[in-house]
């Protein structure tokens, strides 16, 4: 019989564990650590909290999706959900609390496949006005993305329509995201690791975090009625636009139901913003270092659409290369190498290993999606490995997989044969379980348009002279970009 025990890892040290040894790049390290462990589970502790680190596709399959119920918990940050008062919020929602499912139930049915249907229009014209600004001023190509990104999201979770430049909503949007950002920052809060001090009163010489946690949550919570309350002023009027937020206030006025509402469209903006900026940003460049692949793209479009034009969305699920070219992108360059935290609500033995509650347990979307025994020659931008199975809505693997399902059965840590090669990527990099993205068909769609509008209406490449060809390298944080590096846009006539 085999001992149980927690998964093996670095022991740190004594007060802050592993901490002082995260690098840039966390997901390579865990890679690192698995490989010398030689356990795709490996543990260690960052100052009192216990983290597992999950480095292969059968471990990701079986803990987080197959035993979702366990496993889709947010580790507590006391600083922001408390304190801040942000504990509500669809990221951050326990999953314990009964309002998690409502709200996956609101964001599934209002970002389906049917409802998004009603919003092609719209997309099209966006793209339309994205299209126009790269003709102006394709230098900025990364600007006009971000406004692209936010003009769509903003339309269909507040029937919003983006003013020209430095927008209101937009601002109130990302000062949100600011205050966030740095009352999440691991490691700055003490509160987060000892909850105890939360009780400190805050009139404290110590208690500095409690009087910035009290104003920041009141600034957060001022910030989050601006468009909500914008919304049901419209509503008022004979003609307004529908959206997300009109669709269900419309059905269920009562205050819970409201509450519920606003924070689900808040998430939206948090949600779709960066992360398909992230994605269009790495095409653009990809295409720059690989105008083979440029050609192959463009020639698809031309041979379907005639020149001269380009695919409409419904067009979109025609093109095989785009699409496999649209894996690729997700697979090579990840917008969430680690995705988002999850915590394990009971304590949990997988094959020989120990996972006690409360420990945060981390998925290394990175490591499977460069392992290569899957996706052989990972580290090669290659779109031709999805070419056969490429079509959206086909073979898409969901989370669930019923216990046979042919994407557990591989593990490069245990002598497996029966592996499907290039499974799939937008089974990890759209995160697990019951936490899994409710915003990844939205997100397909736009980027899909906006990469087929680049390639009708551009070609990308490097500036003359510039020789070698760049490095790709990426940033860390939650969602991670390419460093830009110069590329000259031209359009096509
Ligand atoms: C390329 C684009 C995108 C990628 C790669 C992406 C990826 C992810 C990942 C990795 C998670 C965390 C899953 C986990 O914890 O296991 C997530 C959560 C989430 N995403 Fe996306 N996402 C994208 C676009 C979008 C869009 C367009 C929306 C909204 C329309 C959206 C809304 C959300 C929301 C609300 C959550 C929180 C889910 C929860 O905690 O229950 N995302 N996404």
């Amino acid at each position: 019989d085999k001992w149980i025990r927690v998964p093996p890892g670095p022991k740190g040290t004594f007060f802050t564990g592993i901490k002082d040894q995260l690098t840039q790049s966390p997901w390579k390290l865990y890679a690192q650590w698995a490989e010398h462990y030689q356990s795709p589970i490996i543990s260690f502790w960052i100052y009192n909290r216990r983290i597992i680190v999950l480095n292969d596709q059968k471990s990701v399959r079986d803990i987080l999706d197959k035993r979702a119920p366990l496993y889709s918990d947010r580790p507590k940050s006391w600083m922001y959900h408390e304190l801040c008062g942000r504990g509500k919020s669809v990221f951050n929602i326990s999953s314990l609390d009964k309002r998690h499912g409502k709200y996956r139930r609101l964001l599934q049915h209002g970002l389906s496949g049917r409802a998004i249907r009603e919003y092609h229009d719209l997309l099209d014209n966006e793209a339309n006005v994205f299209v126009e600004s790269m003709i102006q001023e394709p230098d900025t190509f990364q600007h006009h993305l971000r406004r692209n990104a936010a003009a769509v999201i903003m339309k269909i979770a507040y029937g919003y329509t983006l003013t020209e430049n430095d927008d209101p909503f937009i601002r109130v949007a990302e000062e949100s995201a600011k205050i966030s950002g740095w009352a999440l920052a691991p490691g700055r809060w003490i509160v987060d690791y000892y909850p105890i001090v939360r009780f400190i009163p805050s009139w404290f010489p110590f208690a500095q975090f409690k009087r910035q946690g009290d104003k920041w949550r009141k600034q957060l919570e001022s910030l989050s009625d601006v468009p909500h309350n914008w919304v049901k002023k419209q509503m008022e009027q004979p003609s307004y636009m529908e959206c997300f937020t009109t669709h269900f206030l419309r059905r269920n006025a009562d205050a819970e139901a409201e509450d519920i509402v606003k924070w689900a469209a808040g998430g939206l903006y948090a949600g779709a913003s960066d992360t398909t900026v992230s994605a269009l940003t790495s095409f653009i460049l990809l295409m720059a270092l690989h105008p083979d692949v440029q050609e192959t793209a463009q020639r698809e479009i031309t041979d379907f659409c005639g020149t001269g034009k380009y695919p409409s969305v419904t067009d979109l699920q025609s093109l095989h290369y785009l699409n496999a070219l649209f894996k690729e992108v997700l697979r090579y360059a990840p917008v969430s190498n680690i995705a988002l935290p999850h915590r394990v609500i009971q304590d949990d033995v997988y094959q020989s290993h120990f996972i006690p509650k409360d420990s945060t347990v981390i998925a290394n979307t990175w490591a499977i999606l460069h392992d290569p025994a899957l996706y052989p020659e990972p580290f090669e931008f290659k779109p031709s490995r999805f070419v056969d199975n490429a079509l959206i809505g086909q073979h898409q693997p969901r989370h669930g997989d019923s216990e046979d399902s042919k994407h557990s059965k591989y593990s490069k840590y245990s002598d497996n044969s029966d592996i499907e090669l290039n499974p799939d990527p937008r089974a990890y990099c759209f995160g697990y379980g019951r936490r899994t993205c409710p915003g990844m068909q939205l997100a397909e769609i736009s980027i899909l348009l906006i990469m087929s509008r680049v390639l009708s209406k551009f070609k990308v490449s490097l500036p003359v002279g510039v020789d070698p060809a760049p490095h790709i390298e990426f940033t860390s944080g939650i969602t991670s970009h390419v460093k830009p590096f110069d590329v000259d846009i031209i359009h096509r006539q």
